[in-house]
């Protein structure tokens, strides 16, 4: 894969299977939102070639050794979905949005101020990693983008499953780090969403965040701005891209 292929600057026929719940961008600004990732994209590209002028020529072709899942993970309010669609759109990868797969109960059930238990969560997990799967081998794509709060280590093992068959896949997490209180606070600011901001304390009750051992995740600040963490979402991810090709 070269590295315009991680950027392709048509991005029109990477697919999202399930888009997020959240009130729709209206098609004007959705259009230039689209136009201003891919222009970030494809200017990252050209920023890396015109650094070394012969990369191009010398650098034999990105060949990715796997197919990635990568699972945007945290507690409510810390990005998922922003990042999420970020990637979707740079990398031109199709991307599963968790949340629209939980069943009417568990989201009435959050929309009471309830939050979900061990159990509530399983057949979720299942769910999204059977999937991510089925989307990789549907799509052909070298990846696939899915959002999971995947909140405790063992909710993170259940994807992990997915390459126990499948050792040409890989799982990687990124985690997208920010502060109980900062999250209470964007949470409180969205509107027409089914979870509350007084739910988020539930979140980092039930949260594990991923320790050392747990080499394929990749950690990210994301208490700065939306374009601060997508940014750094974005570097997390394509250097996980470049290694698996043998280029970085
Ligand atoms: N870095 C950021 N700075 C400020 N506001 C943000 C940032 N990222 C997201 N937001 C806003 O915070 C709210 C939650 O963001 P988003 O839906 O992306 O998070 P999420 O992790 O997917 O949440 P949930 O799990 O509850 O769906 C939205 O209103 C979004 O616009
Ligand atoms: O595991 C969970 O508790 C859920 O997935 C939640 O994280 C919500 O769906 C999400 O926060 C929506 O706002």
């Amino acid at each position: 894969m070269s590295t315009d292929d991680l950027f392709p600057k048509d991005l029109s026929s990477a697919g999202v299977t399930h888009l997020p719940p959240s009130p729709p961008i209206e098609p004007t600004k959705r259009e230039k939102r689209r136009s201003s990732i891919a222009s970030i994209a494809s200017r990252t590209s050209r920023a890396s070639r015109a650094s070394n002028g012969s990369m191009v020529a010398s650098t034999p072709a990105l060949v990715p050794q796997h197919k990635h899942i990568w699972v945007i993970t945290g507690p409510a309010g810390c990005g998922k979905t922003s990042v999420a669609e970020y990637l979707h759109l740079a990398f031109a990868l199709p991307y599963l949005e968790g949340d629209t797969f939980h069943t009417p109960q568990n989201v009435k059930k959050m929309a009471e101020g309830h939050p979900l238990t061990d159990a509530d969560r399983w057949d979720w997990l299942i769910l999204l990693r059977e999937q991510s799967l089925q989307t990789l081998h549907e799509s052909g794509t070298s990846g696939v983008i899915v959002t999971c709060s995947a909140l405790k280590r063992k909710y993170r093992d259940v994807i992990r499953i997915a390459t126990y068959h499948n050792p040409a896949i890989l799982v990687h997490f990124v985690f997208l780090n920010a502060t109980e209180s900062l999250l209470m606070d964007r949470v409180r600011g969205r509107q027409n969403h089914y979870m509350k901001d007084y739910m988020v304390h539930s979140q980092f009750e039930s949260l594990e965040a991923p320790q050392k051992d747990e080499t394929d995740v990749l950690s990210v600040e994301a208490s700065g701005t939306s374009v601060e963490v997508q940014r750094l979402a974005l570097a997390v991810v394509r250097k996980t891209m470049e290694m698996d090709a043998g280029a970085a």
